[in-house]
């Protein structure tokens, strides 16, 4: 290894290369869709997996525990992943390789908490396809590949990749990263209007509870969309101010790597009574409590006393 590459704190360079990987990632679900064939199966009860899942998350975890063979990583779609991936690694070169860190500036500045990051440390989070139920059905605009980064419990780091991303009506895709406390890249964050409230929320998982809660933060607007990465995209880019999702359901890789994104663009995630989940290998995945995020952290506490009131 070279000194400057020594220099880079560990974080900086799995977030990069992890850039890299969900670039291809995305082209990989690109392709299984341009084939028609998603071979979809039901993991439990309105739970899909497709080939792009299981592709995506094949390639992901393969290539980064290759460069990183002491991380920890915990996949989505299981230990026994073995749908190849070879046929589906495109030349496109639609995605440009997402904005990386530059670490020369950054680096005075880089906090303690992140310069001492070792290799054992982290444990990876890998969602290959976030909104399998939207897009076994077509509807691609928020799919997204997720991979988040713990150390001690917390998430330090996360990064977005959103393969059916337009721009003036073309699909170019897009990667996003952000590590909270030192910066984020590859979207425009803005804040949410004041004068009106924009509630993102679960298309395909509501039940009567997620409705009520909804419904106690008062929505001027409700925004249905799937997937839980493209929803906190909505908050990072101020389209909407809160993702309220009062029901169990959303796993550790749906939001550690949605939750590193916000921090780092103002915004906060957490269970419904405001607290922050945990991110350990050994935690459990379902996020029993509800997600509740919000695009300015300020709000939170609002929200929070909000949803509160209704009663179980
Ligand atoms: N009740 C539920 N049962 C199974 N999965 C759920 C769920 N509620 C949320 N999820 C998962 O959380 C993510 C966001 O959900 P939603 O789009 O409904 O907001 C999706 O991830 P995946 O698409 O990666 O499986 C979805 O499967
Ligand atoms: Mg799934
Ligand atoms: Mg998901
Ligand atoms: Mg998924």
């Amino acid at each position: 290894m070279s000194k400057a590459a020594g220099n880079i704190p560990l974080l900086f360079r799995i977030v990069n290369e992890t850039s890299s990987i969900v670039n291809v990632a995305q082209g990989i679900v690109r392709r299984v869709i341009q084939s028609g064939e998603l071979n979809v199966i039901d993991k439990g009860t309105n739970d899909l997996q497709t080939k792009a899942d299981r592709a995506a998350q094949n390639y992901i975890i393969t290539t980064l525990s290759s460069l990183f063979p002491k991380v920890t990583i915990i996949g989505e779609e299981g230990d026994n992943v073995s749908e190849s991936f070879d046929g589906l690694l495109s030349t496109d070169t639609l995605v440009d390789k997402c904005s990386v860190i530059d670490v020369t500036s950054a680096q005075k500045e880089v906090p303690e908490h992140v310069r001492s990051i070792q290799e054992e440390d982290l444990v990876v989070w890998v969602d290959p396809l976030d909104g399998t139920a939207e897009f076994a059905k077509g509807i691609t605009e928020g799919v997204t590949v997720l991979v988040g980064f713990a150390t001690h419990g917390k998430s330090v780091a996360g990064v977005v990749g959103q393969p059916f991303y337009n721009v003036n009506g073309k699909t170019t895709g897009r990667t996003i990263w952000g590590i909270p406390g030192v910066g984020f890249g590859g979207i425009n964050a803005q804040l949410p209007p004041k004068d009106k409230k924009v509630i993102t929320t679960t298309r395909s998982h509501s039940d009567s509870r997620v409705e009520a809660v909804l419904a106690s933060v008062k929505p001027d607007e409700v925004l249905r969309v799937g997937g839980a990465g493209y929803k906190v995209l909505l908050l990072v880019e101020g389209k909407a101010n809160a993702y309220v999702y009062a029901r169990a359901g959303c796993k550790k890789w749906d939001s550690c790597a949605p939750e590193a994104i916000l921090c780092a663009t103002g915004g906060s995630l957490t269970d419904l009574a405001g607290k922050y989940y945990e991110y350990h290998k050994d935690v459990q995945h379902v996020n029993d409590e509800g997600i509740l995020a919000t695009a300015n952290g300020e709000d939170h506490a609002w929200y929070v006393k909000q949803v509160s009131q209704v009663p179980e």
